[in-house]
């Protein structure tokens, strides 16, 4: 690491060295707004030269044991444990988030992210058949891809990239992964724990840069089979144009519209502190966050009263203070992106409650220039407004009523997305029933959040396609081969 004029200088990681970049990018610290850091600006060259570093990396990776592999990527997380205070600084300085949110969320995901794949990979099975009357029996052998183009985004930085970078290993690839150029500093930590954690050069190159220029020369590249991408749909869109002649595999996790439904027998003590975090945690800056809530009409207005008050509760501050809930979104054209549906909302009629336009947001002179905004809450909404269709990814959601449970779930589902729903009853036969006819791949009842990494994650419809966890990140990092022996 080089520092100019104290400025953090990243470089680029490729076949286990650190190399410079003839290009940079300015990458700015969300809350004071100031440019802090410059993120390498790489384009073909640098994947080329990770291509090759690689490809030289795969039969030596590859051909190591389960058991081997799991051993280097439980030393990478015990690492990455060990430095847990320092990553959960950078994380917070780098993306807005919170402090606390980076110490007791980001980075321990990260950390179990690899233990986690690390245990999970030594325990797949194949599958068998026999054919006695033909003397045949058929069975299926697996074996990694090679080597893996892997794309994350600015929300969860650590979190999202070591959730593809830990199967993507422990299944015998060797990887290539791009980390959003708005949050690449903890990228570039880990690549200095690798060495020690016995990770061979080449097995895990990290480029820097621009979706567009970096992003898309590692996603055009004929040497690179498959891509695993979390981002927006926009950006799916290009990369299956741009990877659709080399017929890659694809994994896209995307965008989500979440509702939360509250029926009238939802225990509101419980329901309404998870609802306020499931719409405001880090800034509203995760895909699983709820941005739709729909209450039935017999409590919507003690609910609205409540969640209103609860809102307000929902600290907006330094990313340091111990006391904040809420730090400053990624950038000032996302906060501006933000802050202009709340407008929009206002310019429908829609009602905006508390936050953005309606209470004041008082910092520190320091961060007054940073991309700081108050929880927001709109009501008064219609369903075919733009609040109500298009994701937002910022703290703001919108609270409307409804009469039933046929009418709720077909307002939940109007939506293009099908990403994460939580639906709020204590009757049980009820949340299964409304569960299973949700359109979203991932439905929590009476709880948010609450991760089983062994089990599918993903959306259908616009949210993305494929999913990921023990056996469906295993299935997706690796090829699966019939062999039929007649004895
Ligand atoms: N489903 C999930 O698990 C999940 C998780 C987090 C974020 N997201 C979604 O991601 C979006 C926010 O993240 P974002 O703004 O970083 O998304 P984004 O699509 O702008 O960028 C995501 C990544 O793609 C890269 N990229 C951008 N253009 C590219 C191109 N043309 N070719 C190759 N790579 C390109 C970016 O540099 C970044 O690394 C939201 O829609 C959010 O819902 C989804
Ligand atoms: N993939 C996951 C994403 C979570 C939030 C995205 O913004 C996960 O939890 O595994």
């Amino acid at each position: 690491m080089a520092a100019t004029k104290e400025l953090l200088m990243l470089e680029n990681f490729i076949g286990g060295k650190f190399l410079p970049c003839n290009s940079y990018i300015d990458s700015y610290d969300p809350s004071t707004g100031e440019v802090y850091c410059k993120v390498p600006n790489s384009g073909k060259e640098e994947i080329e030269a990770a291509v090759e570093a690689a490809r030289e990396a795969f039969p030596a990776w590859s051909s190591q044991s389960p058991q081997g592999r799991s051993q280097v990527l439980n030393r990478i997380a015990d690492l990455l444990e060990q430095s847990l205070e320092e990553f959960a600084q950078a994380e917070s300085k780098d993306q807005g988030k919170t402090l606390t949110l980076a110490r007791t969320m980001d980075i321990p995901r990260s950390v179990q992210n690899f233990r986690f794949f690390a245990s999970s990979i030594l325990h797949h099975t194949a599958e068998c058949t026999q054919m006695d009357h033909l003397g045949c029996m058929h069975y299926t052998v697996r074996s990694p891809v090679g080597v893996a183009g892997l794309i994350s985004p600015w929300n969860l930085p650590l979190y999202l990239l070591t959730w593809k970078i830990a199967p993507a290993i422990a299944s015998g690839n060797t990887v290539i992964a791009k980390p959003s150029e708005l949050t690449s500093v903890t990228a570039w930590m880990m690549c200095k724990l690798l060495d020690r954690a016995g990770v061979p050069p080449g097995v895990v190159n990290i480029v820097f840069g621009t979706g567009p220029r970096v992003g898309e020369a590692l996603v055009s590249h004929p040497e690179v089979p498959l891509i695993s991408f979390t981002g927006s749909q926009p950006t799916a869109e290009r990369i299956t144009m741009l990877s659709a002649p080399h017929c890659k595999k694809l994994s896209l996790e995307l965008g989500g519209k979440n509702p939360a439904i509250v029926f009238e027998d939802a225990v509101l003590e419980e329901c309404i502190p998870a609802t306020v975090r499931s719409s405001f945690a880090n800034q509203g800056e995760i895909c699983l966050c709820t941005s739709r809530i729909f209450v039935q009409n017999s409590i919507y207005h003690e609910f609205v009263k409540r969640f209103v008050e609860a809102t307000r509760k929902w600290k907006v501050g330094i990313p340091s203070d111990p006391s904040a809930s809420m730090g400053a979104l990624i950038s000032k054209t996302h906060l501006e992106k933000v802050r202009s549906y709340v407008k929009k909302a206002r310019a429908e009629g829609a009602q905006v409650l508390c936050g953005e336009g309606v209470d004041q947001l008082s910092l520190p002179p320091r961060n007054q220039a940073g991309y700081f905004m108050l929880p927001t809450v709109i009501t008064d909404i219609k369903d075919d407004s733009c609040c109500m269709k298009e994701e937002i990814f910022g703290p703001v959601t919108c609270v409307v009523p409804f009469d039933n449970e046929e009418e709720v779930i077909q307002r939940a589902n109007s939506v293009k997305y099908g990403l994460a729903a939580t639906v709020w009853s204590s009757n049980v036969g009820r949340v299964h029933r409304v569960a299973k006819k949700l359109q979203s791949g991932l439905v929590w009842t009476n709880c948010w959040l609450i991760r089983e990494l062994n089990l599918p994650f993903g959306g259908m419809k616009s949210s993305g396609i494929g999913r990921e966890g023990a056996k469906d990140s295993y299935d997706f990092f690796t090829e699966i081969k019939t062999i039929t022996v007649k004895h």
